[in-house]
């Protein structure tokens, strides 16, 4: 703590240059995806390999390609990308392209959703795959220093056999990646009760990973009920919906339960109307750990510097504020005490640096 005796989330004056300020800032981030990371060079450079596919070539032909008309619309182009990832070669560079941006972001360390059934069934070998995102993981942390690890995530909408796939791929000992700490579920909400996928969840728990399902991105707070009792979620992915149920703000603040807000996405999407509208304020104000995220970040036309920008304006954050909300990211992620220590102690020692005078 630079500052002893200051509160960070409420004691606010001006930042200098905050965007100056978040691009150097150390930061963690707990909400990405990984097929929903490729930057428009990579999609090009995947679609120019793969020529049948309809996914434009052109990276400024994207910028259209990606603006959604709504969820529905936002997996159909999301699984359009998806199909233009065929090798273990295409897996690599995926992941490995997606490592380099993030340590131009300054980012330590991210949890990243993969959907390994998505790729299994689109024919990839299930070992080849699994050695792709190593043997990437592997070569990111030592060229670029930013540590990445895996959360396997169910596509709800494919139904109880992509669970019962994805949590074979996590839990059996000859195929889990050393690199898995984690167990999720995203795709649509309408239709798809969480209440269905317990086994899966517990056999994952079972097996030492962490449950983080989306959960209130496009439903309900009933939703992040059934997250947290049925699937025993200790981060909720989302949760925007949460702001419409006092009780269950207090439940999520009481508790600690993180959310993984994604305010960028949760517009490209419109499942907000307006960043104005966005219940991130909401969330602070009742006390929740409040987590920033970027989802799918070229997709939605950002990335987590930006993000973090548009947090600190919402919230009317200053340095120290900005600060806080990257600490609240390490400390709700899976990495060992050492390892938060070590990253919350560079945000300090970064934001300490400068605000010296
Ligand atoms: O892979 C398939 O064949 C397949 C078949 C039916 C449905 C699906 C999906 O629903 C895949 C969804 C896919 O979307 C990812 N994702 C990325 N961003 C988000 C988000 O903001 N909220 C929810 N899901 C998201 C998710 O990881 C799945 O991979 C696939
Ligand atoms: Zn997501």
């Amino acid at each position: 703590m630079p500052f002893p005796g200051r509160n960070p989330l409420t004691d606010q004056r001006a930042p200098r240059d905050p965007h100056a300020f978040i691009a150097g800032l150390p930061k963690a981030e707990l909400h990405v995806h990984h097929v929903g990371s490729a930057s428009p060079r990579i999609v090009a450079e995947l679609a120019a390999r793969h020529p049948d596919s309809k996914v434009p070539t052109d990276p400024e032909a994207l910028v259209d390609y990606f603006t959604f008309t709504d969820f529905a619309h936002f997996i159909e182009v999301y699984l359009s990308v998806v199909d233009l990832i065929r090798t273990p070669e295409d897996v690599r560079l995926l992941t490995y392209e997606v490592a380099r941006d993030m340590a131009r972001q300054q980012v330590r360390y991210a949890e990243l959703t993969i959907t390994p059934f998505s790729s299994t069934r689109r024919g990839i070998d299930e070992r080849a795959f699994m050695d792709a995102i190593e043997d990437a993981r592997k070569a990111a942390e030592a060229e670029f220093g930013t540590v990445l690890r895996w959360c396997f995530d169910i596509p709800g909408e494919a139904g109880l056999e992509s669970a019962e796939e994805t949590a074979r791929l996590a839990t059996d000992d000859r195929l889990r990646p050393e690199g898995l700490v984690s167990f999720g579920l995203g795709g649509p909400e309408i239709g798809v009760p969480r209440p269905q996928f317990k086994p899966y969840f517990d056999r994952a728990i079972a097996a030492g990973l962490r449950s983080v399902p989306h959960a209130g991105e496009t439903t309900g707070p009933q939703t992040v009920w059934d997250a947290l009792t049925e699937l025993r979620a200790e981060r909720i992915g989302h949760g925007t919906s949460s702001a419409q149920d006092e009780k269950l703000l207090a439940h999520l603040a009481e508790h600690r339960i993180p959310l993984e807000v994604c305010p960028t996405s949760n517009i490209a999407t419109r499942a907000v109307r307006t960043l104005e509208e966005h219940p991130i304020r909401e969330f602070v104000k009742a006390g929740v750990v409040v987590t920033i995220n970027s989802d799918d970040p070229p997709m939605f036309g950002t990335d987590l510097n930006n993000e973090y920008a548009v947090a600190a304006r919402l919230l009317g954050l200053d340095e120290l504020g900005i600060a806080e909300l990257a600490k609240n990211a390490v400390h709700a992620s899976f990495l060992d005490e050492a390892g938060k220590a070590r990253i919350a102690g560079e945000i300090d020692a970064y934001t300490a640096r400068w605000l010296a005078p």
